[in-house]
C-alpha cells in the first residue's frame, strides 16, 4: 500500500508557542486512523495542516508525494475533506446544504442520489425539504457528513464528530465512515477522545505536548 500522506519533521508554532514539534508519520492509502492524545496536544493543528487550512512554519506535508502547498486550495478541499466537531447547516433547508456540492462541481443535482445516501444515515427523503431549524444535532452531523461524503473524497478528517451525541446517533455515523472505507476505499482521519471509539481502533497514533509518541 503507498502513502497517501507523508509528513517529515514538521512543526507549528504561533509566536513564542511551539504548538507541534518535528511530526513525522506516514498515513497509508485506505487506513482508517484514529488520533488520540489530551486535550490541547495538537490534534486538531496537525488536521488542520494536512486539510490545508493552515500552513506548517517548518517541516514537510505530502499529499500523494506532493507538498501540501502545491495544490489549488478548493480543488485540495474535494480530495480531503474535513468534518467538524459543531457542523454548520447554511441556508433555509437541508435541499441547500445537499445541493451545494453539486453547484461548486458545476454539476446537476442528484436528487436520486441523494436519498439513497440520506439512508445510510436512516434519514428518509422528507428529510431533503426539512428547514435546518427542524433537525436535531445528530441529525445536522449526519447531513453535515453526507455533504463531506456526496462526491467521495480521498481523505475524510472527522475531528470529534460523535462528541456530545447519543449511542444510536454515534453508532449511525460509525456505519457510515466504515462502510465508505472498506467499500470505497475512503481513507480517514479520525480525533477522538471518546473511549469505546479509541477502544475499536486498530491503528493509532498518540500526539502528546505536540508531539508523536
Ligand atoms: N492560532 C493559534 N494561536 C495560539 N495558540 C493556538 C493556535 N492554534 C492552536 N493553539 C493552541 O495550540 C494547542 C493545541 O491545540 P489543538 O486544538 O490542536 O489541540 P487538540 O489536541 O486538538 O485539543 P482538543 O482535544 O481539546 O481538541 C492548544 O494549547 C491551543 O490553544
Amino acid at each position: 500500500m503507498d502513502n497517501i500522506f507523508e509528513v517529515k519533521d514538521l512543526s507549528y508554532q504561533v509566536g513564542e508557542k511551539r504548538i507541534l514539534k518535528n511530526i513525522s508519520l506516514n498515513i497509508k492509502r485506505g487506513k482508517y486512523v484514529t488520533f488520540v492524545g489530551p486535550s490541547g496536544s495538537g490534534k486538531s493543528t496537525l488536521m488542520r495542516i494536512l486539510a490545508s487550512m493552515i500552513s506548517a512554519s517548518s517541516g514537510e506535508a505530502l499529499f500523494n508525494g506532493k507538498h501540501i502547498s502545491s495544490y489549488e486550495p478548493t480543488k485540495y478541499r474535494q480530495r480531503v475533506s474535513y468534518a467538524f466537531q459543531q457542523p454548520t447547516l447554511f441556508g433555509k433547508t437541508i435541499r441547500e446544504n445537499l445541493e451545494f456540492p453539486y453547484e461548486v462541481r458545476g454539476e446537476e443535482f442528484d436528487e436520486a442520489q441523494v436519498v439513497k445516501l440520506l439512508k445510510y444515515v436512516n434519514l428518509d427523503e422528507s428529510y431533503i425539504d426539512k428547514s435546518v431549524n427542524d433537525v436535531s444535532g445528530g441529525e445536522k452531523q449526519r447531513i453535515a457528513l453526507l455533504r463531506n461524503l456526496i462526491f467521495k473524497p480521498e481523505v475524510l478528517i472527522t475531528d470529534e464528530v460523535t462528541t456530545g451525541l447519543d449511542s444510536d446517533n454515534k453508532e449511525i455515523i460509525h456505519s457510515i465512515l466504515n462502510k465508505f472505507n472498506q467499500d470505497d476505499g475512503l481513507t480517514i482521519l479520525r480525533v477522538t477522545h471518546d473511549d469505546s471509539e479509541i477502544e475499536q481502533s486498530t491503528d493509532k497514533i498518540t500526539i502528546k505536548n505536540g508531539e508523536v509518541i
